[in-house]
Order: structure tokens, then sequence, then C-alpha cells
């Protein structure tokens, strides 16, 4: 006998997993990959709530096919405009002519822009004040704007108590088999939740505070959460989920302290090691050091939005700052990360820039400068390892005084 993914009587689980594409936004690694998560729910009529990236859309096409068969889809309700869940609407327009499509004032301006005009007739424009009554469902929608795009939209369906959350909830990693938490080990998703988070949600954290308070106030108690990306969740694994999100979006960290270090020949190292034996030295038990030159961008991200503490370390390079270090510097800018301490070395050979330019990247983040930079010229002398020391423990007991 065949095998669906069933969530309820009425609601299929028809996601389908990518373990080929390499960067998640072609800026993203996913080594243990992703899924593109969508629901069919069938009853007098057929809803499908969120769609697949193109790449996969025979999979999905044939599981809806092995579903219904030859009954149409009724209506697409679109949670989340990112191709990665609307890439297939053009094909899925083409194969269900009739079908309507649901989504709010902003997700038809979107549509619009991605595919060939829907006409007026199949167009249902909601709100959170316009649910919508078919085949035996009845929606209400929530709207969740920038939980990372302008149009992101939960939608709750009452008479099976479940809600679809698009980007809100998810987690890289494919569904190894399970597809919901309790029938699985859910460590890893826990893990990668927080670098979908830091790469894909994190400038949004007032937003999604925002969702997250329009949420409790509607006082839900949904059976299934379903969001585009990782395992459906239940009471057995959503508390941890939402903590996960609130703590991040709170842009909340803990006692702990990130080095990145750019280096070519070892010296700035050699100042990112004296700075990290500085914070063990002094009861910090959280460190983790990146060479920016080769460590994945998403890691560093995640254990910034982890730790408390950023230390930075780059030689000056054509009188400008280390190229690496630039880019993972406007990484954090551009995710608008909050409420980090803050410190710095540089380097060089005649004109040190790095040391300079440095404060004009970081004033822009507004983090605690905690003590003076430490400034190298071609090799560290012992006086100033001494001074990287210190400046690793002027960090760890400014981290000791907020985490007493
Ligand atoms: C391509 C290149 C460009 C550099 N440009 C400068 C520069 O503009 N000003 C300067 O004082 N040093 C410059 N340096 C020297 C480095 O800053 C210096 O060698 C530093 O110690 C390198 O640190 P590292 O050993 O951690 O790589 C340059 C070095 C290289 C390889």
């Amino acid at each position: 006998m065949e095998y669906r993914n069933q969530i309820t009587d009425s609601i299929y689980y028809i996601g389908v997993n990518d373990r080929t594409k390499r960067l998640f936004e072609s800026s993203w690694s996913l080594p243990h990959g992703v899924s593109y998560n969508s629901y069919l729910l069938v009853g007098e009529q057929v809803v499908l709530i969120d769609g697949v990236e193109i790449g996969t859309a025979e999979k999905h096409l044939s599981e809806i096919k092995a579903i219904i068969g030859d009954r149409p889809i009724d209506y697409l309700i679109v949670n989340h405009m990112e191709p990665d869940h609307s890439g297939s609407i053009g094909l899925l327009r083409t194969l269900y002519p009739e079908m309507k499509v649901v989504g709010n004032t902003k997700t038809f301006g979107m549509l619009d822009s991605y595919f060939a005009p829907i006409p007026q007739e199949q167009r249902v424009v909601v709100s959170e004040k316009e649910p919508l009554e078919v085949g035996g469902f009845s929606f209400q929608f929530i709207m969740a704007p920038m939980v990372h795009w302008p149009e992101v939209m939960f939608t709750y369906e009452s008479s099976n108590n479940v809600l679809f959350t698009a980007d809100a909830f998810g987690t890289f990693g494919a569904l190894n088999g399970a597809i919901i938490d309790r029938d699985m080990n859910l460590d890893l998703y826990y893990e990668e939740m927080y670098r979908y988070y830091a790469c894909i949600v994190g400038k949004f954290g007032s937003f999604v505070q925002k969702a997250l308070e329009k949420y409790s106030s509607l006082g839900l108690s949904p059976q299934y959460i379903c969001p585009t990306h990782g395992p459906v969740w239940t009471e057995h694994g959503f508390p941890q989920a939402l903590a996960i999100y609130d703590q991040l979006s709170k842009y909340d960290t803990s006692c702990g302290a990130v080095i990145l270090y750019g280096s070519m020949y070892g010296h700035t190292e050699q100042m990112a090691e004296a700075v990290a034996q500085g914070l063990a030295q002094s009861g910090i038990k959280e460190i983790v050091v990146h060479n920016v030159s080769t460590a994945d961008p998403s890691h560093m991200l995640r254990d910034i939005f982890k730790y408390r503490a950023l230390i930075v370390g780059a030689p000056t390079y054509s009188n400008d700052l280390f190229p690496p270090m630039r880019e993972i510097l406007n990484k954090v800018a551009l995710r608008e990360v909050k409420h980090h301490l803050i410190g710095y070395f540089g380097g060089c050979t005649w004109a040190g820039k790095a040391v300079k330019i440095m404060p004009e990247i970081l004033e822009k983040l507004a983090f605690e400068q905690v003590t003076d930079p430490v400034e190298i010229k071609g090799a560290a002398t012992p006086e100033q390892l001494a001074q990287g020391r210190d400046l690793g423990a002027a960090i760890a007991q400014r981290l000791l005084e907020l985490y007493r």
C-alpha cells in the first residue's frame, strides 16, 4: 500500500526535500539539506497551502496527483512569496487553470511581478478581517509582515485546529522520514534553527516579536504548527522552537564570545589566540574563534546571534581593511544585530589602516566598546600579546558583570 504523510484526516504534508542545493539563497550552506514544506487540504474542495521551489516541482506535483487524482486544486493559499515556496505557482496555474489564488494585497502585488496576470475572478484577497470558508474549511489570516518578507501571513484552519506559519519556526535540515516533531530526534533541527534564524530572519527581530505577540494575543492553541521549512510542530517540540525564535528576535544572547579574525601570514591570528586566552583565563567557557577567510558565514552569524561579545581583528590590506573581514561585518550590519559587546585589534606593516577603519564600520552597529583596540606592526611583541590577553580579560570581566 502506498504511504502518504498525513497530519490530520484532511491535511497532507506534501513538502519536498532538497539535498542537492549547496547554498540556500545562493548564500547559506546546507550540510543537512532543506525541506520546502507544502500542505494539501482535501475536503469538499481541495486547498493547497504554499508551493515549492521550481526545481522540486515535479515531485510535488506527483504527490498532489497521488492524493487527489484528477480532482482539481480549487484554492492556493500563498502565505509567502519567496520563490522557494512560490516558484511553482506559474506551473500550478497552467495545470489547474481554474484554481483560485488566496493572498493579501501585498501578495498580489508580488504575484503580478513574477507571473502572468491572474484574472480578477480568480483572485481572493483576504485580510485579518476577512476570513474564508471554503470546502468545509474555515480559514483565518494573521498578517506577519517582515517575518521575512512584507506580504507574509499565517493561516489558521479552525476545523482542524492547525496553524500554517510560513517561514516562522522554520529551520534548515531535510526531513529524514518523519514529518512531525514527536517522531524524530529534534537536536539537529533546533541547532539548525539558530543558523536559519541568523541568516534568513535575523534582520527582522522586531517584526518577529510583533508576530509572536499577535499570535499569543489570539489565544490559539493549535494542535499542529506547520512552517514552510523543517518539522511540523506539536506541543512536544513547539515550546522550544518558540523559545528559540523569541530569544533570537529579542537579540538575547548567552555569556560567551566570538572572535573573528582575518590573517594572511599568521600575525593577526597570533593576536586572536592571545585574546582567546585572556577570555578563557578570566573564566569564559563559551569562546568560538573563526578565521573569516575559511569559516562558513552562516556559522559566524549563528554564533554572533548566540553570544554577547564580538571581537574582531584583521590586517591592513591595500590601505583598507582585509576584505573578508569587511564582508562579514557587512553581513552583521545588514542584520542589525543589537546589544553586543565589541573589542577589536588589527595589524599592518607600514601604515595601519585596519584599526582606523574598523571603528567607522563598528560605529554603525552601536555595540558597547569595552576597551581600547590593540594595534600591531609586523609580528606582535610579547607586550602586545599581553595587551591582547588584557583585551580578552576586559571583555570577560564585562560579560561576567552582565551574567552574574
Ligand atoms: C596584499 C597585501 C596588501 C597589504 N597592504 C598593506 C597596506 O596597505 N598597509 C600596510 O601597512 N600593510 C599592508 N600589508 C601588510 C599587512 O598588513 C601585514 O603583512 C600584516 O602583518 C599581515 O598580517 P597577517 O600576518 O595576519 O596576515 C599588506 C599585505 C598584503 C599581503
